[in-house]
């Protein structure tokens, strides 16, 4: 029998990716690889599909939801080829400004460094309310909303615009979730009060999924700059304590909403959730047992990548994984499994898209407990590790064990 499965409605920002392949022989030293002057002999340039509408909508697609995408392009090449990617079909939805200029992404994944994002904004600057197709939010069980820190119209004014459309999908009855991206330092986005933006937005996102880092950048800049520092030359990510995740967490539950997830790249992915007032208020789609998902604390370690080819939107992929589990019907400690596989999925491949595969392959890849996993301490006088579910429970996790 097949399952009956809510619609998806997924929004934000689109753009065409380009990925110029590095060559293992070029090497990763970065002062001697980017100087003036130079020619760096290249493979192919892998061209994909970017940001949340395309990596999360269609990786939802894939593992089996219906999906209706709304982003924005222009009226460019880069958009014929953006909408030839995606298909006739899904392309349907989303809107073509005559005036404005396609957004693209030139990814530098040099291999054993973090990628280098070169972005241009384009008409996602103008992207706002009339860019969605509110009548499939009215019958979609999820609406989901990506990246409103690279989207200008969407941050402005303390985020008014951003509020207007997370409100109307949850007064249509849809369940909302919202991801982030980082704001790029020195620019309007990086400068701004991001705390006046979550306190307008928050009431009205259920599930509110950042990274770390986003959240730190957005409510602690002392914190994320000091992160930063003590990583050195490491990821940043790895220099994050578990009462960082605590504090920030609790700024995002006060503040509205039902669920907050901070995806931590190969620290894996934590997920901390209000009481059972607050679950009471969701949208269409809702957990059967409410209980299991209020005043949770898990935290899941990722998966170990041989090699992992690129990080590209893991997290819009991370994503993905955790909402389809939570639309399923699954319990939190399933839904992190689920973004950690997923996750995992995606970093073998060098787009977002490419890796994915279908529910039934991820749900065995879930339930397969010798699958290694990359190391996660965890002080284990406040947080125990449960080997049913194989995930760490925290200090604030209320369920009796
Ligand atoms: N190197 C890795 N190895 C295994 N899994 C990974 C790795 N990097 C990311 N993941 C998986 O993907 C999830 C999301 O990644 P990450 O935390 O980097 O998201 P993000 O910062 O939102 O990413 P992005 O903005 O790059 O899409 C992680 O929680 C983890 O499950
Ligand atoms: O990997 C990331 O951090 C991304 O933000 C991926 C984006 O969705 C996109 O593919 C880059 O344009």
């Amino acid at each position: 029998m097949s399952e009956s499965l809510p619609g998806v409605v997924v929004a934000g920002l689109t753009c065409l990716d380009l990925a110029p392949k590095f060559r293992a022989e070029t090497g990763n030293d970065m002062a001697t690889l980017f100087r003036p002057g130079k020619l760096i002999p290249m493979d192919d340039c892998h061209l994909s599909l970017g940001g949340p509408v395309p990596n999360t909508g269609i990786g939802l697609a894939k593992l089996g939801f219906d999906v209706s995408l709304c982003g924005k392009t222009g009226d460019d090449v880069l958009s014929t080829t953006l909408r030839a990617i995606l298909g006739e079909e899904r392309s349907r939805s989303m809107t073509l400004d005559p005036e404005g200029t396609s957004s693209y992404t030139v990814v530098l994944a040099v291999p054993g460094r973090d990628r280098i994002f070169l972005h241009h904004e384009g008409v996602n600057a103008t992207f706002g309310a009339e860019d969605i197709d509110w009548s499939a939010v009215e019958s979609a069980g999820l609406f989901h909303l990506g990246y409103p820190p690279a989207m200008k119209r969407l941050y402005r004014d303390d985020g008014a615009e951003l509020a207007v459309i997370m409100r109307r999908a949850k007064e249509l009855g849809a369940t909302t979730s919202l991801d982030m991206s980082l704001p790029a330092a020195g620019t309007e986005a990086g400068e701004l009060d991001w705390t006046s933006v979550l306190r307008n937005v928050l009431p009205h996102v259920d599930l509110f999924l950042p990274s770390i880092e986003e959240l730190a950048y957005m409510l602690d800049r002392d914190l994320f700059h000091r992160r930063e520092s003590e990583a050195e030359d490491g990821d940043p990510v790895r220099a994050y304590q578990p009462d960082d995740y605590g504090a920030l967490s609790d700024s995002a539950l006060e503040w509205g909403a039902a669920a907050v997830t901070l995806k931590s790249g190969e620290c894996g992915f934590y997920l901390r959730t209000a009481g059972a007032d607050r679950w009471a208020n969701l949208g269409r789609v809702r957990p059967g047992d409410t209980r299991a998902w209020s005043g949770r604390e898990l935290w899941g370690p990722s998966y170990r990548a041989d090699p992992v080819v690129s990080a590209t939107g893991s997290g819009d992929s991370s994503i993905a994984g955790f909402l389809s589990a939570f639309m399923r019907g699954f319990g939190p400690e399933e839904a992190v499994q689920a973004a950690n596989i997923v996750g995992w999925q995606n970093v073998r491949a060098m787009d977002a898209l490419s890796g994915l595969e279908a529910w039934p392959a991820t749900l065995q890849y879930m339930e397969d407990h010798t699958r290694p996993r990359n190391p996660l301490e965890l002080d284990p006088a406040s947080w125990s590790w449960s080997e049913r579910h194989q995930i760490f429970h925290g200090p604030h996790d209320q369920e009796t064990r």
